[in-house]
This record gives structure tokens, sequence and C-alpha cells, in this order.
């Protein structure tokens, strides 16, 4: 007998798929808004006037109905192409502040990375996919956005 998977039929399942990508950039927390001082103070050494880097790790999950057919969510290797276009292209091996247009003015937290990541990535995705965006600073550094 096959075992209980509740009432819902194959066509109206909803799953969440995720693909992982990393990143190396480098970048200074420095906002356009607060003196030197305010910044120094602020942000301590990551505010270093000459940067430093991240190998950040890019997690992108989408979550939709399970096709009755292809038995997918989302081809992952679309998934895969709207990173690659959206994630590693803009911002792989790039100064943040200096070679992202974005963040001239935008702090480079990684909350803000999150922001511009989901903005970027919901445009690039077919509508209502979208779930969640969860990027790893450092090892110890995890932001979650899903865009609220
Ligand atoms: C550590 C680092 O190298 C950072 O750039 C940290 C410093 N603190 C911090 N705090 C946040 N709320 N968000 C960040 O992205 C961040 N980056
Ligand atoms: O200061 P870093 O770049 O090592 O980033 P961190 O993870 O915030 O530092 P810590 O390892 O001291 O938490
Ligand atoms: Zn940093």
């Amino acid at each position: 007998m096959a075992a209980s998977r509740g009432t819902s039929s194959a066509a109206e399942r909803v799953g969440y798929i995720s693909r992982i990508e990393s990143f190396s950039a480098c970048h200074r927390l420095h906002s356009v808004h607060l003196s030197d001082e305010e910044n120094k103070t602020l942000y301590g050494k990551c505010n270093n006037p000459n940067g430093h880097g991240h190998n950040y790790k890019v997690e992108v999950t989408v979550r939709g109905k399970i096709d009755a057919v292809t038995g997918m969510v989302i081809n992952l290797t679309d998934l895969k192409k709207c990173i690659e276009d959206v994630i590693v292209v803009p911002l792989d091996h790039k100064n943040l502040d200096k070679d992202v247009p974005y963040f001239a003015n935008v702090v480079s937290t990684t909350e803000n990375v999150a922001i511009y990541i989901w903005d970027n990535m919901v445009k690039a995705l077919p509508p209502n996919l979208l779930y969640e965006i969860k990027i790893y600073e450092t090892d110890k550094n995890v932001v979650v956005y899903r865009g609220e």
C-alpha cells in the first residue's frame, strides 16, 4: 500500500528548491550619510579605506507547484543561468562599491547585497517563484531575505 502523502494530488504539491553559488568580492562598509569619523566608529576595521574581501556563498530558494508532468518546480538548469546572470557576472571578482553602480550610495552590507540580488533575481525568474535569498558573508555571518 502506498504510504499516505496527505490529501493533495501531485498537481497541487508545492516544493522548495535551492541552488548554491559562491562569489568573491571586496568591499568597504562606509555610509555616504555619515561622516568619516562616524563611519570609522560604526564599522571599525570594515571601514578600512582599502577595503577587504569575502568569499560569499549565496543560496537561492524558489517555491512553487511541482509540475505533474515534468516533476519540477523549476528546471535547475534555468535557475543556474539566472544565478550566473544576476549574481556571478555582476558581483564575482568585483569591488562592490566601485564596480557595482547600485552600491555607489548604498552601503555594501550583506543585508543590502541580499536586497540587490532579490530585486534582480525576481525580474529574471518566472513570476511568484522566488522565496528566499540566503547569503553567508563568512562562516559565521549569515543573512536571510524574503522580499519583505
Ligand atoms: C565582518 C565583515 O567583514 C563585515 O563586512 C561585516 C561587519 N558587520 C556587518 N554587520 C551587518 N549587520 N551586516 C554586514 O554585512 C556586516 N558586515
Ligand atoms: O572579521 P571577519 O572578517 O573574520 O568576520 P567575522 O566572522 O565577523 O569575524 P569573527 O570571526 O570574529 O566573528
Ligand atoms: Zn566585509
